[in-house]
């Protein structure tokens, strides 16, 4: 395997319903990368900016509607892309991005029902073209995902959302796969955690990175 040419800019997101297993994989994933020569940035969303970070409280922990919650969540990704992911993307480095905007559609559109028509027009305005060159999307039962969840931590605003609001979730994911197949590798994560390593591993392999 030949290592990755330390001026290949790429843009790898994760996504998932709450609970999938993103956080267990971005760390090693961007440790293999390091050691094949790339320069990794681990950002999130919400989030990744002094000022997102501000709208992330909010986001999570205010009450607010659907509306309201796609537009902070936007105007953090607008801060955010230009100050952390374009400049990073610019001078050639890795961008690990643990959420982007296939969320809003999954979370504001899917989970809440928002127009995806008025979801498009942000996503237009905020970020023109720029998409990840890779989403990988931890796809997994909802059921096992809110007993994951539970063994592990204390609910946000989102978390605290029953089990038709993920599946719902879950469905927006899908169609945004669907229409994004190229960008896209689904992952089951159903499966054990040394396993789900090896659907990551098996995917960046293909891709020589
Ligand atoms: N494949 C897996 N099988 C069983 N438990 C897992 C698996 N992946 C992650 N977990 C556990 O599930 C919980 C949620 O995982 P986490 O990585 O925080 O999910 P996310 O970042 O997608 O919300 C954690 O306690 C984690 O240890
Ligand atoms: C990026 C994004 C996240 N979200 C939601 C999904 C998650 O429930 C929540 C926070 O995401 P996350 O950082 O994955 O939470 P945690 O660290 O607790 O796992 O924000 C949206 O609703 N829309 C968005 O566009």
């Amino acid at each position: 395997m030949s290592p990755v040419a330390p001026t290949t800019a790429r843009f790898i997101s994760f996504e998932g319903i709450d609970g999938a297993g993103k956080s267990t994989h971005i760390e090693a994933l961007g440790e293999r990368l390091r050691q094949r020569g790339a320069d990794v940035v681990h950002t999130r969303e919400p989030g990744g900016t002094e000022l997102a970070e501000s709208l992330r409280e909010l986001i999570l922990h205010r009450s607010m509607d659907s509306l309201t919650e796609a537009l902070l969540v936007f105007a953090g990704r607008r801060d955010h892309l230009q100050r952390v992911i374009e400049p990073a993307l610019a001078t050639g480095k890795t961008v690990l991005c643990d959420r982007f905007t296939d969320a809003s559609f999954a979370y504001q559109g899917g989970g809440r029902g928002m127009d995806l028509a008025v979801l498009g027009t942000l996503e237009h305005w905020v970020q023109g073209t720029r998409q990840p060159d890779l989403t990988l999307w931890f796809d997994l039962d909802p059921a096992i995902a809110a007993q994951r969840r539970a063994a592990a931590r204390e609910a946000d605003r989102f978390e605290q959302q029953d089990l038709e609001f993920f599946t719902r979730v879950r469905a927006g994911y899908a169609a945004r796969a669907a229409s994004a197949p190229q960008r896209f590798a689904r992952i089951d994560a159903g499966l054990s955690v040394p396993e789900v390593a090896a659907q990551i591993h098996e995917l960046l392999e293909a891709r020589g990175w």
